[in-house]
């Protein structure tokens, strides 16, 4: 049993369907799978208990309750006091939530959501048995009403993407691990990122080698957004980076504070990395046809995707591109924009509706937000775990995106997938040293980190 955040590693996470595959033929060879799971809790429940109450083991009809009374029972023998029911008892040490896990099916009934109320409000710490009761292991969203807000989620057997994105993140608290001893033998439905490496340097290597980016965005009164990824792009590592900045005239720099920026445009820099739609305004939408069809690696953001959304014809050249050759970088609200949906049926299901988008655009998507989703046509998706809402400031998606092309610029013979995992987990984690108040301060962070 371990704690899992930070991740170390890529790391596979398996839906429902895949853990109840694992779960059944590991069951054929390891019988007592439930005591190892309630020994783990029990474990666990020893270190966090706080002070000499009883631990208040709350047990649902299904085999999460079935962990709970297993660790129950090893604690007691432990001496330690138990309380196992639905009441609340007195000044508890600790709550073990084990109340619905993998099988949660539909909307917790009244009685489950009464209990709920009660666990949250007893003042103890909540331990969660594999999920926090509620919480649906495939998408990170509460089945109904509520979803138990855990303090440590100790999950086992496998990792599910639900603790990672949508409200996962919220309700799980700090998410332990143990896979009881058995190793999954099927592939994953997705992959947690962990760090990659930054692209290397050689000794004789000069501006000419890392590359160009061109951001092109930055209309009247949006400089500060295609300023911000164009700083991104260089500080992770581009040879050199210009701004094409929409509207503006030939005099203006283009960036006062950062004179290592130049000024630049498509038809000088046809081998640039694109970094598209930052600030962009309306005027994006007349400078897209000529990006889509002429630059050869694009990342596409803001206001760029939504005159994407907005235009059938820009949509049919963005599907036209090559693959591998187009990484889009929507909020929420974009990519509902860009499926037709509204945000909330989007959140619903982000990993299924970041796979929609990814082959509808024939391109790599990322869904931004808490548990960030990188789908590709053809790739098994990965999730970030990284990051946090120090990131939830304005100009951080710009940030972002520049360095995404700061990135694709160094290593152009990677696709559009790997360049995204890479950029997306650096950028979280750049935040979860503290620290970060500006999306300034975060490309600071993210140059300190090479
Ligand atoms: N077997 C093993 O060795 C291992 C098992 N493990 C553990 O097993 C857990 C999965 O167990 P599980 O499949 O029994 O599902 P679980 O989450 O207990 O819930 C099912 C029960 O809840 C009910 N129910 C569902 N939704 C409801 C609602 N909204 N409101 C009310 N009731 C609702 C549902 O009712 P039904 O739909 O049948 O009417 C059924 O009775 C997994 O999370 C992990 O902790 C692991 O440790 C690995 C080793
Ligand atoms: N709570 C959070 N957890 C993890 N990442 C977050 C959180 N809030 C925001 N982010 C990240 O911050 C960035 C915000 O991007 P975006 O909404 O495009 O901002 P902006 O348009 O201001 O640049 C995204 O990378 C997103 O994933």
């Amino acid at each position: 049993m371990h704690a899992l955040l930070p991740t170390t590693a890529p790391l596979p996470l398996f839906d429902v369907a895949a853990s109840r595959r694992i779960e059944s033929r590991a069951l054929a060879h390891s019988p007592d799978l439930m005591e190892r799971a309630g020994l783990a809790v029990a474990k666990l429940a020893l270190a966090l208990r706080r002070g000499e109450g009883p631990v208040w083991v709350v047990c649902g009809p299904g085999n999460n309750g079935g962990d709970g009374r297993v660790a129950a029972r090893r604690l007691a023998q432990r001496g330690v006091p138990v309380h196992v029911g639905h009441d609340t008892p007195e000044r508890p040490a600790l709550v073990i939530d084990a109340l619905l896990g993998l099988g949660l099916n539909r909307a917790p009934s009244a009685d489950m959501l009464a209990t709920m109320v009660a666990m949250q409000s007893c003042g103890a710490p909540i331990l969660a048995v594999d999920l926090p009761s509620g919480l649906l292991a495939d998408t990170g969203q509460a089945a109904g009403e509520r979803a138990v807000r855990a303090d440590h989620t100790l999950t086992l057997l496998t990792l599910k993407p639900g603790l990672f994105t949508g409200e996962g993140r919220a309700h799980a608290g700090r998410i332990w691990f143990d896979d009881l001893g058995i190793a999954p033998d099927e592939a994953a439905t997705a992959t947690l990122l962990g760090p990659a490496p930054l692209p290397e340097r050689s000794a004789t290597s000069h501006k000419g080698s890392h590359g160009q980016v061109l951001v092109v965005g930055g209309a009247p009164g949006l400089q500060g957004a295609a300023r911000l990824a164009a700083r991104a792009a260089l500080a992770c590592g581009a040879g050199r980076v210009y701004l094409d900045l929409l509207g503006q005239s030939a005099g203006e720099p283009a960036d006062p504070a950062w004179a290592e920026l130049m000024r630049g445009s498509l038809a000088a820099l046809p081998q640039a990395v694109g970094v598209i739609g930052c600030g962009g305004g309306a005027a994006i939408a007349q400078a897209l046809p000529d990006l889509l069809q002429r630059l050869q690696h694009l990342v596409v953001d803001a206001d760029a995707l939504n005159a994407l959304a907005a235009d059938p014809g820009l949509q049919a050249l963005l599907r036209s591109r090559p693959a591998g050759s187009t990484l889009l970088t929507p909020h929420p609200l974009e990519a509902a924009r860009l499926l037709g949906r509204d945000t909330r049926n989007l959140q619903a299901d982000r990993l299924a509706a970041a796979r929609e988008l990814a082959a509808r655009c024939n391109a790599t998507v990322v869904l931004k937000g808490s548990g960030s989703i990188i789908a590709s046509p053809g790739e098994r998706p990965a999730l970030c775990a990284s990051g946090g809402p120090a990131l939830g400031t304005a100009g951080s998606g710009d940030v972002l995106a520049g360095w995404l092309g700061g990135l694709w610029a160094q290593q152009p013979t990677h696709g559009a997938h790997a360049i995204a995992c890479a950029g997306v987990d650096a950028h979280g984690r750049a935040v979860e040293a503290g620290g970060v108040w500006r999306a300034g301060d975060l490309i600071d962070r993210l140059a300190a980190r090479r």
